[in-house]
């Protein structure tokens, strides 16, 4: 079951943003990013050659799941993701749920990390294949109110061997407040290496 499909708890700006992206990927410029509630299941061969312990995901798939997916309908991220491969950039919509509070009232600057290191995972995912986050830099410009709709966009900015350099920005949905911005460092991984 996709769950970055619009559900009963999504904001009007939620579903206006979503209605959008889906209308610009009808020319196949966007692609609409779907997300499980447990990849392992679908990536298991493609990782177990990086993460020997996946047959202990194997064993526990029932409980593995894609982090920012674990929260019931709307209390949690909601969210979509949207890739523009000429661009090379990934665009998420995200509503950030009441249990992701962090200060009264705002987002938990845990949840917006979480965010911003899935999208641009994602990104660098899509642009280099399997890779980890090495490095992550926020800036915290505003607080984030709870449960409002925001736009995280992230892009490479460059790749050297296997350092892929990503940075992104989260915006209100009329653009007009800078909420966040990060750099990061994601490595590509390499057979011959272990991990751990
Ligand atoms: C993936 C599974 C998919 C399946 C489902 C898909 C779901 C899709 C969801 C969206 C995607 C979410 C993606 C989440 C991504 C995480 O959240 S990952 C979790 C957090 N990150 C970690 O736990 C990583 C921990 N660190 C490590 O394992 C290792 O340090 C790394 C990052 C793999 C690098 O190790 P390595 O391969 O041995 O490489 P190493 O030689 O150390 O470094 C390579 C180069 O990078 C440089 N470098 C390394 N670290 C740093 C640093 N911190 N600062 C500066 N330079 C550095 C080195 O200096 C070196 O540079 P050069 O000498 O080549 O110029």
């Amino acid at each position: 079951m996709d769950l970055s499909l619009p559900n009963p708890s999504w904001s009007k700006d939620m579903r206006l943003l979503f209605d959008q992206f889906m209308k610009k990927s009808e020319d196949g410029s966007w692609k609409h990013l779907p997300s499980y509630k447990n990849k392992f299941s679908r990536r298991i061969e493609d990782i177990k050659v990086f993460f020997p312990d996946a047959k202990l995901i194997k064993e526990k798939i029932s409980q593995a799941q894609l982090f920012p997916r674990n929260f019931e309908e709307g209390l949690g991220f909601e969210y979509a993701m949207f890739h523009n491969h000429a661009e090379d950039r990934t665009v998420c919509i995200f509503q950030g749920g009441p249990y992701l509070q962090g200060a009264p009232g705002f987002l938990h600057g845990g949840a917006i990390a979480t965010m911003i290191d899935s999208t641009l995972g994602m990104t660098a995912l899509i642009a280099g294949g399997i890779v980890m986050t090495a490095n992550l830099n926020i800036n915290f410009k505003r607080p984030i109110p709870l449960c409002s709709v925001v736009v995280i966009n992230s892009q490479v900015d460059k790749v050297e061997g296997r350092k892929l350099f990503l940075s992104c920005n989260i915006r209100s949905v009329d653009e007009q407040t800078l909420y966040s911005e990060a750099t990061s460092l994601f490595v590509k991984l390499d057979p011959e290496k272990s991990l751990t």
